[in-house]
């Protein structure tokens, strides 16, 4: 309803009209530093297994910045250099600090789907105009995330449930992802066509909203499918809508749980992460709602975990990370990483 939209837009509007001196004095420090963005190598911004822990956040706004000039975005679409860092800052100031679902998490996405597209050199099969709404799409893809999840907006039935009744946090995101990119010097799609504006937001909708687990299992087959019967990504893609935005939204799945590729102490790290988040939402539940929590958001069943992850593993993750290895040879190490974690939470799920 309106009154709702007006609601959820007014309390976030603010953090545009209120750029405070510190923002202004960050927006300086980020734009000087031009002449001294590090490379993509010395961000290890090509790897798989890329780690953002020894990186301040300072660092994850240069890496950005690397990742928008390498994939040649600035030039190509004539982006406003300082418009660019204005936005980079305030996508990153429009997460919220919560435990997992924060700016780290939607800048380790944004990563991987750099490496991926340049490791497989599938940004050769989705032209610059597609690479730009998904990179975009991965960075903003969380946006304002609260830290609960679509269950929780529907059982609290918070403004945003009353907004969107399917995919809530999803359609809020790309909500808050657009209207950043409209924001006062904030428009680094400023110099597109409108033919192309309107391109990447179509993108941008889809790859965004594709990151709700419940679109994932909706297309899934179709991606297994179509994988088992043309087996590598070819030139032909190109041409095809269809096989393309397949492919898009199950990359934005891939990237968005990629945490459960990457070397084990990495995976156990971010696991607890993503376990406080869950907890913290069963007290709420708890708390405010009057509900018992799920067993994920169950802190009462902490000791289920590795076993949960299991359960995660096998019915969300093999699927999609063996179809993408079967597409790409280079992608066959991620799946390997997701074989050794599951290993790890199967001996912990034994030691009791
Ligand atoms: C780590 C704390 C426990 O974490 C989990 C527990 C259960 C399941 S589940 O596959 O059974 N399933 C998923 C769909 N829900 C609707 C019902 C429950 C998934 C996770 C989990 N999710 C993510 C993605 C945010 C990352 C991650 O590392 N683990
Ligand atoms: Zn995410």
């Amino acid at each position: 309803t309106a009154m709702a939209k007006q609601s959820v837009t007014l309390d976030v509007l603010s953090y545009h009209a209120s750029a405070s001196m510190d923002d202004a004095q960050r927006l300086r420090n980020l734009f000087l530093q031009t002449l001294r963005i590090p490379s993509s190598v010395f961000f290890s911004l090509h790897e798989l297994v890329f780690d953002d822990i020894d990186m301040t956040d300072d660092d994850t706004l240069r890496a950005c910045l690397r990742m928008f000039l390498d994939l040649d975005f600035v030039e190509r679409f004539h982006i406003d250099y300082g418009v660019l860092c204005r936005w980079l800052l305030s996508v990153k100031k429009n997460y919220r600090n919560v435990t997992y679902h924060n700016w780290r998490h939607a800048f380790n996405v944004a990563q991987m789907m750099f490496a991926i597209l340049t490791e497989t050199q599938w940004w050769k099969i989705f032209g610059e105009l597609e690479c730009l709404a998904l990179i975009i799409g991965c960075l903003c893809h969380d946006l304002d995330h609260r830290g609960t999840n679509n269950s929780f907006q529907i059982k609290a039935s918070s403004p945003l449930a009353q907004l969107y009744s399917t995919s809530t946090m999803e359609h809020h995101h790309f909500d808050q992802c657009l209207m950043i990119l409209n924001s006062p010097g904030n428009q680094i799609l400023a110099h597109l066509s409108s033919d192309d504006y309107e391109k990447v937001v179509k993108v941008l909708e889809d790859a965004i909203l594709s990151t709700d687990l419940a679109v994932y299992f909706s297309k899934r087959n179709a991606f297994i499918d179509l994988v088992s019967t043309e087996r590598v990504v070819t030139p032909t893609w190109g041409e095809c809508e269809q096989r393309r935005g397949l492919l898009r939204a199950m990359l934005m799945t891939a990237c968005d749980l990629a945490a459960i590729t990457k070397p084990w102490p990495v995976e156990r790290r971010v696991a607890a992460l993503v376990a406080g988040e869950f907890f913290r939402q069963g007290d709420l539940e708890r708390q405010n709602l009057n509900l018992t929590p799920i067993d994920i958001m169950n802190r009462d069943k902490e000791d289920e975990l590795p076993a949960m992850q299991v359960k995660f593993i096998d019915t969300i993750c093999l699927p999609i990370y063996e179809a993408f290895a079967v597409l790409s040879p280079a992608l066959q190490p991620m799946l390997d990483r997701v074989k050794i974690n599951r290993a790890h939470w199967i001996d912990l799920s034994s030691s009791d």
